[in-house]
């Protein structure tokens, strides 16, 4: 059975003047997807995302947000949580004020001490926003988003300039809506993070997709890789594709799983051991690399 259609993008432009940011993307997500919208500096994933969230009419094409326009924001919007990437709260508001103001504007329910307590800024409450540092406004930007667990959430550049804990703890905050069946769109230029996390991944550049589809079936385009720290007799090894780097040895290959074997048979009869060895597809920013390259 097709899971439910929360976000129906088709046929999408999206022109400033005579230039044209977006040129007909199309893509669905489905309710309890975490769908990564990637791409290059400038490739028009604002520009979409801003025609998505009902900030910004399309020049062309048809989008629909569980079902509706966005710009009908009085159905979509209290179903809908945004993170966006600058927030410009009113800096003399404190924590608690600039919650319970968005809080209301989403006119979804929730208490803000609920809130502040998972983004871990319970102890914040009181503070002025111009008194807070830049990853405390980040996370004051994500709990104004997930005020009321929206069903549909809306990660434009999220860990952006938050520590690794707070990293973990949103991830966290994340998964748990997801349990709770929400939808996710995530931009990052941390490919690591849609890697981990994404269902499905649009590789945009100049306005189109380059590639649409899960992370293996993307990863799948390039060779995978096996790596380990280079020795003598690792000029021997009975395998084609082999690069040298830095120290490294570098095996692509579209068949992984007898490469390694064949490669760990070899070790085993020389009483080898490799070290630091690495086996897997390849990663996201290679695919990234070599779309942004054309
Ligand atoms: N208001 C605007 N007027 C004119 N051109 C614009 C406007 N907003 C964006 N653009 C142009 O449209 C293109 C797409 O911009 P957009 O912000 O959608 O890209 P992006 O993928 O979000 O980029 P980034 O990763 O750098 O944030 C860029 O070339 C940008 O210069």
């Amino acid at each position: 059975m097709t899971r439910e259609t929360v976000i129906d993008v088709h046929d999408l432009t999206v022109r400033y003047g005579t230039f044209e940011a977006v040129t007909g993307l199309s893509f669905e997500v489905r309710r309890g997807e975490l769908y990564a919208l990637l791409g290059t500096n400038g490739a028009g994933k604002s520009s979409t995302l801003e025609v998505i969230e009902g900030h910004r009419t399309a020049s062309s094409g048809e989008v629909r947000v569980f079902g509706e326009p966005p710009t009908r924001r009085r159905s979509v919007r209290p179903r809908t949580g945004i993170m966006l990437q600058e927030s410009g709260f009113a800096e003399d508001l404190t924590v608690r004020e600039t919650l319970g103001l968005i809080g209301s504007l989403s006119q979804r329910e929730d208490r803000p001490e609920r809130v502040l307590d998972v983004v871990g800024l319970a102890p914040k409450a009181a503070t002025r926003v111009s008194q807070l540092s830049g990853g405390e406004k980040r996370r004051l930007d994500f709990a104004t988003a997930i005020f009321g667990s929206p069903e549909l959430l809306f990660l434009d550049e999220p860990t952006t300039g938050l520590d690794i804990q707070s990293r973990d703890a949103l991830w966290e905050t994340v998964d748990r809506l997801r349990e709770d069946g929400a939808t996710i769109v995530l931009t990052t230029h941390y490919l690591e993070e849609a890697q981990q996390r994404a269902d499905r991944v649009g590789l945009m550049h100049r306005g189109r997709f380059r590639m649409e589809g899960t992370v293996a079936e993307i990863t799948r385009t390039l060779p995978a890789t096996i790596s380990f720290r280079a020795t003598a007799e690792s000029a021997e090894i009975p395998l084609e594709h082999v690069r040298r780097d830095d120290g490294t040895v570098l095996v692509e290959t579209h068949a992984l799983q007898g490469d390694l074997h064949r490669l760990l048979a070899w070790a085993d009869e020389r009483d080898l051991e490799l070290l630091e060895l690495e086996a897997g597809p390849t990663r996201l920013d290679n695919v990234f690399r070599s779309i942004a390259n054309d």
